[in-house]
């Protein structure tokens, strides 16, 4: 894991290349591990549409959508635990969390949210902002195919910039960036032979509670 490529968007800091090969096809290994346990599903929203990212979750608890709303549950729709969170991205969250702290002590996260991008896949501008504490940063790793990843603002509308994300890619949006708005316009399908299949993969670490 490095930090030399360390860049700031809007507050959002991007840390490019940050794992190496080796520790990519390590991470999809553990991802792999998580959806065994605990297999990927298209959540649906409130209003009875398929989002198109595929999504799992690690950890005390997973995020989760369907006709009742979206929210953190503490057992996969099927009604088993979620996985742990594994080693390899809790040491993620410990070397680069810090970078979106504002001087408050670092806790524990308790979501690994893995979100899978097939083709054609996206996700709305948003806000992360289903969490009780907010002085808790979200970290995220990119894994296999690119991803036009869109930052706006703290409001709504606006401005925005884009920026690809590339496999191997870390994010941490934190301090006064922790609720800006983001999304996923589109991916760059087959761009990386990390996956078999191709596709992206997403983890956002989280303290939840
Ligand atoms: O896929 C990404 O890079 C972002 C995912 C995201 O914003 C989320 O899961 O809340
Ligand atoms: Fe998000």
């Amino acid at each position: 894991m490095t930090d030399d490529k360390a860049m700031n968007l809007r507050g959002v800091h991007v840390f490019k290349g940050a794992l190496d090969g080796a520790e990519q096809a390590q991470l999809v290994d553990r991802v792999r591990d998580i959806a065994r346990a605990a297999p990927m599903f298209h959540p649906e929203t409130r209003w009875g549409k398929r989002m198109s990212v595929k999504m799992t979750s690690a950890g005390q608890f997973g995020w989760v959508s369907d006709r009742r709303g979206y929210r953190y549950e503490p057992r996969h729709p099927s009604g088993v635990d979620w996985p742990p969170i594994p080693a390899e991205v809790l040491a993620i969250w410990e070397r680069f969390g810090a970078k979106g702290m504002e001087g408050a002590p670092l806790r524990a996260p308790e979501c690994c949210l893995v979100n899978y991008y097939g083709e054609g896949a996206r996700m709305g501008l948003h806000q992360d902002r289903d969490e009780a504490d907010f002085a808790q940063p979200v970290v995220s790793v990119s894994l296999g195919d690119a991803g036009l990843f869109r930052v706006g603002n703290i409001e709504r509308g606006g401005k925005t910039e884009s920026l690809w994300l590339e496999s191997g890619d870390l994010l941490v949006l934190g301090g006064a960036a922790r609720l800006v708005h983001h999304g996923v316009d589109r991916i760059r399908f087959g761009s990386s032979e990390l996956l078999p299949d191709a596709g992206r993969i997403n983890l956002t670490l989280r303290v939840v509670s």
